[in-house]
């Protein structure tokens, strides 16, 4: 039987991404993945002409973000669209009231400075906040300062919900107090229109990836380890692990003997969200013009608040709205139709007869998807932004788990995806974007991989001339 220097489990952004590395730097390298195709979270469907990104779309923020560089080598052009991140403004927003009229221009920029106003306040009370506060604790405790007048001080606090369900998938009473730390955007943010998949299929190129192989087992010891598929046995001196949280937590994937602390009491407080995407096409636009986005405030919106313009980005008309927290744990066991018609119904107290009938819905199932068990992880109440880096801890020099979750700076993002493997260890938050190790690298193999990985990336993937910041063309 081979013995191979290192298996990874996952070719998602963060496995392939550790195999990259591995492999540049002289290491023999097997991906195991269950699914039929190399990518995880990061998946685009094409049909009818039409390409449309079922898991992530988004780079949060471009400004210093190690993963734009690895696109832009791979020549993927890149089109702004900087809304992902729930802003309050900063571009063109059309804000529909509890009454359903448009606000004005004006009342549109004395909520969003409101917004801000109540942002400052509340970096204050996460950084005072107990161990053991929630983020709806925090984010009261900010409001409760303030003279406004009830119903001004409602649309911040809906607004505050709504963005936790949105950037966490979760109900704010179930977030941590600094589960939003990570929340801040460099930069604009920029989406795919040719699809995020093709990071993930040229990060795959020239790896030896097993696809259609379900890991039910993982068994180390000093010795090594042992890795069972549903296609037979693995034998590797180690092991990099990159499934989601929620795989993590499962039953259906064996680590045996279990993980140790830190990493066990880690995998406890993180959990896999709520997030779902709902994209519907229509045969004629009936929203505003010119707007990134549309949102409902009051009761109202509860459920559905936020519509995203993709007509540019898709070349027709299309809005693409997210069932997040409290509103995807409920749709769970709708079929499409029942989404769409809660959706529409939500749409025409807006637009009222405007809205047509949608030529075509999609709505994603990642929390039933049984490889992803959820979106991407949050920081239960009483969790810390440390558990990210204690779950990338090494165990034994043998086994290390990588991927989205094990990354403070930014998880829950490709950007973590792609930076996680390039660690070994807990990091100082100083030095979280240094590169590190890989499991079982010591810090001069480290450096030797990390510079193995930009010179493959220069020398093997052509760049098609002028490709960088003017492929940044506006999505609209
Ligand atoms: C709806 C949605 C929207 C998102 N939006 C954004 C966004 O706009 N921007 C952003 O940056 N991020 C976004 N994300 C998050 C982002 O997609 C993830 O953080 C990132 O892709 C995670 O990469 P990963 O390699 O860590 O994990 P994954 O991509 O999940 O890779 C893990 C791999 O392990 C495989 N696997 C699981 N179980 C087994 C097993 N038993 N045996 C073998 N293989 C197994 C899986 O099939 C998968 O391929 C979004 C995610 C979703 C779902």
């Amino acid at each position: 039987m081979t013995i191979y220097d290192t298996i990874v489990v996952g070719a998602g952004v963060a496995g392939l991404t550790a195999a990259r590395l591995l492999s540049g730097a002289g290491r023999s390298v097997l991906v195991l993945e269950a699914r039929d195709r190399v990518g995880g979270r990061v998946h685009t469907q094409r049909s009818d002409g039409l390409v449309t990104d079922l898991g992530a779309s988004w780079i949060h923020g471009v400004d210093d973000n190690p993963l734009v560089d690895v696109v832009r080598a791979f020549g993927m052009p890149m089109a702004e669209f900087t809304v992902g991140s729930f802003q309050p403004d900063g571009r063109p927003i059309a804000y529909y009231g509890p009454g359903g009229n448009r606000l004005s221009a004006a009342d549109a920029e004395r909520f969003a400075a409101d917004v801000h106003t109540v942002d400052e306040l509340l970096d204050r009370t996460v950084a005072t906040s107990r161990p053991g506060d929630s983020y709806e604790t925090a984010v009261e405790t900010a409001l409760a300062g303030l003279d406004w007048r009830p119903e001004r001080v409602e649309r911040v606090r809906e607004f505050l919900r709504h963005r936790t369900e949105e950037q966490y998938g979760v109900w704010i009473a179930d977030l941590d107090a600094h589960g939003l730390d990570d929340d801040q955007v460099e930069g604009d943010e920029v989406v795919f229109p040719e699809g995020y998949d093709r990071l993930a299929t040229r990060l795959a190129d020239g790896l030896d990836v097993r696809l259609a192989h379900v890991v039910g087992s993982v068994r180390w010891s000093h010795d090594g380890v042992s890795v069972t598929s549903d296609r037979g046995k693995f034998r590797a001196d180690r092991v990099v692990v990159t499934v989601p949280i929620g795989v993590l937590k499962s039953p259906e994937l064996l680590i045996d003997p279990p993980l140790p602390e830190p990493l066990a009491g880690a995998i406890e407080r993180l959990e896999p969200n709520h997030f779902e995407k709902v994209v519907l096409r229509f045969p004629d636009r009936f929203w505003d013009d010119g707007v990134y986005a549309i949102r409902r405030q009051g009761d109202a919106g509860r459920w559905w608040h936020s519509w995203y313009d993709l007509t540019d980005l898709h070349g027709v008309p299309t809005l693409l709205t997210f069932a997040a927290g409290p509103c995807a744990e409920a749709i769970r066991t709708w079929d499409d139709d029942a989404v769409a018609a809660s959706v529409l119904a939500s749409l025409r107290e807006i637009y009222s007869d405007a809205v047509a009938e949608p030529d075509h819905v999609l709505v994603t199932r990642w929390r039933d998807d049984p490889f992803a068990r959820g979106s991407y992880g949050y920081l239960t109440v009483g969790a810390s932004p440390e558990d990210h880096d204690l779950l990338a801890t090494p165990v034994e020099g043998v086994l290390h788990i990588a991927g989205e979750v094990t990354w403070s700076e930014d998880p829950a993002t490709v950007t973590a995806a792609r930076s996680a493997p390039d660690t070994a260890s807990p990091r100082p938050s100083s030095a979280r974007r240094s590169p590190s190790a890989p499991s079982g690298l010591d810090p001069e193999e480290s450096t030797q991989a990390a510079s193995t990985w930009a010179a493959r990336n220069s020398s093997q993937v052509s760049v098609p001339a002028g490709v960088s910041e003017d492929r940044l063309t506006p999505a609209r």
